[in-house]
């Protein structure tokens, strides 16, 4: 039997859809208002999930301050009030997408997480629009 901890985290940053192999027109018809030249914001919400055994000895399955200390030199130092497209070279190849975010942000925790527990995480670009990565 397994158990799921969670922990949730807010974030600001800013981004533009578009894909410079394309056509100015292109990328219009694509992206729509996402394409805006001036970028657009988002109010990021995070939510990541682990998943494993109960330590008998602690009752955590892990220390949740833990991880929202990770969460918070990690990800949120990193990416709160900046420009996904200017700010953060991840993007300087990548589409600056919720779904590119999503493995962004995987990839930088997964090696900070104990092996043993399984990462999941949701991120939420509006309050309807969100992307899951789980293992
Ligand atoms: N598969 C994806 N589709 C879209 C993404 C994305 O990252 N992955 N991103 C966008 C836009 O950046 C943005 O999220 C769209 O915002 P909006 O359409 O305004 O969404 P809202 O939920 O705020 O508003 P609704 O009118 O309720 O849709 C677009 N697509």
């Amino acid at each position: 039997m397994t158990t799921s901890i969670y922990r949730e985290s807010h974030f600001n940053a800013c981004h533009r859809m578009h894909n410079s192999i394309w056509s100015d027109e292109k990328n219009a018809t694509v992206f729509g208002l996402c394409n805006s030249p001036n970028y657009h914001g988002h109010n990021f919400r995070l939510v990541v999930k682990l998943t494993g055994e109960i330590n008998p000895e602690t009752g955590y399955v892990m220390d949740l301050k833990v991880l929202s200390n990770i969460i918070k030199d990690n990800i949120e130092a990193k990416f709160d009030h900046k420009n996904l497209n200017i700010d953060c070279p991840e993007f300087a190849t990548k589409l600056a997408s919720t779904e590119n975010f999503s493995w962004v942000i995987y990839n930088i925790l997964r090696p900070l997480i104990p092996q043993h527990l399984k990462l999941g995480l949701i991120l939420y670009e509006t309050d309807r629009n969100f992307v899951e990565i789980t293992e």
